[in-house]
């Protein structure tokens, strides 16, 4: 099988596979990283101090990396996906299962990294997967132990694919909601910056928990408005992601937000940030699918605000933000299940305050 990026968790990725047993190729774009990986052993640049395992070949030429692989994982950068898999195509072998291992959207159309790969490829999305977690890379490769979902629409392509990427440190479970999987991916990302930008301000930890359970609510409506299931968002690839994410120095989208707390601009912290940070790519795409859907995204907003230059960090306080000052309900999950659904339960909730304040409610927070 081939896994195509040789970033830390292209990297790390195809060390899970290899350890558990399978035939690995991976793909650097540079050929001095993939003769690094090959010969050394090493990826020094993304994982420091990790040492591959002796099966694992590298190649920077894309058709002997594909040349029968029946498994493609895909880890590059997801404003990438697109040009990447135009160049794949070609040599793909019939019937190939492609999997994400991407945490994004695509910044010009929305769409999750799952759709690319349908729409680019043509290929039915029973052949396709996606991989998510609390899975920091260079925790994995230090060989700590960790879950992670599988998901697809064919329950048999996300057993496939979950007995392969499985190993005595690496355990995959499945699902089949995609939407729920893909997008606790990418949502947590931003939760994470908010986090970041808290922590970056000196804030302590009961914003801190404040701003991740409301996160995750914010999560929850937003999937499930795109018909992801609740529970998703309550599993490995929601809430387990979130807290790893929210967590850990290692995050690149909690860092970036640390660095904008401390009062960096936004052009410095893309500067300082050697590695992809999803999260800010996302910010904008995600807002604007949220519109459409009349999904409210408070924290998300005060994101893109502090991006923007136009909060300051110090000021950010999503959970706190109200359209009306009157006191609200605190809806969670078990909340949103039981109305039959977060976005359901959020549609009544602004239908109910615009006909108690006779307008449209508009940026404040739900319940
Ligand atoms: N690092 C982590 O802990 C995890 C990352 N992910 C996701 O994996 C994806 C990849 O992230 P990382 O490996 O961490 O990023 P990274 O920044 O470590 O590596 C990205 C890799 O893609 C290559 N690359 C950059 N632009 C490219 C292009 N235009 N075409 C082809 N390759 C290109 C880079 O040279 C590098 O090898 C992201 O969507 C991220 O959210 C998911 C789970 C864990
Ligand atoms: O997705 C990740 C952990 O599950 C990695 O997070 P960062 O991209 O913020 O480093």
């Amino acid at each position: 099988m081939a896994v195509l990026g040789a970033g830390s968790w292209g990297t790390t990725f195809a060390k899970i596979l290899t350890d558990g047993g399978a035939d690995v190729v991976l793909w650097a774009r540079r050929p001095e990283l993939a003769r690094e990986i090959s010969e050394a052993r090493r990826n020094s640049d993304y994982l420091p101090g990790v040492n591959l395992p002796i099966g694992l070949r590298a190649t920077s030429r894309l058709d002997l990396a594909l040349a029968g692989a029946e498994m493609v994982f895909v880890s590059v950068p997801s404003q990438s996906l697109r040009e990447n898999l135009k160049q794949v195509e070609p040599y793909l072998a019939e019937n190939a299962i492609i999997i994400s291992l991407m945490k994004g959207v695509e910044r010009s159309t929305g769409m999750r990294m799952s759709s690319v790969i349908e729409e680019v490829l043509r290929i039915d999305p029973d052949r396709i997967a996606a991989i998510s977690g609390p899975n920091l890379a260079l925790e994995i490769a230090k060989e700590q132990p960790t879950g992670a979902v599988v998901s697809s629409s064919s329950l048999e392509t996300a057993q496939a694919v979950a007995k392969l990427a499985t190993n005595r440190y690496f355990r995959s479970y499945i699902n089949t909601d995609v939407i729920g999987t893909e997008f606790g991916g990418v949502l947590k990302n931003l939760i994470a910056v908010a986090i970041g930008i808290v922590d970056g301000v000196g804030y302590g930890e009961n914003t801190k928990a404040s701003i991740i359970t409301r996160g995750l609510v914010e999560m929850t409506d937003f999937a499930v408005a795109y018909g992801a299931q609740a529970e998703t968002l309550a599993g490995l690839a929601g809430l387990g992601d979130l807290i790893a994410t929210c967590q850990s120095p290692l995050s690149r989208n909690n860092t970036a937000g640390r660095l904008l707390g401390q009062g960096y601009s936004i052009n410095d912290v893309v500067k300082q940030m050697q590695q992809t940070t999803e999260g800010l790519a996302s910010v904008k795409p995600v807002l604007e699918l949220a519109r459409a859907k009349g999904v409210e995204m408070p924290i998300v907003e005060q994101v893109r605000q502090v991006l923007d230059g136009t909060l300051n960090p110090r000021d950010i306080a999503p959970h706190l933000t109200t359209d009306s000052g009157e006191p609200q309900g605190e809806r969670t999950l078990d909340d949103a299940q039981a109305h039959g659904g977060a976005s359901l339960w959020g549609a009544f909730q602004r239908t109910f305050d615009q006909l108690r304040h006779g307008r449209r409610s508009a940026g404040g927070p739900r319940p």
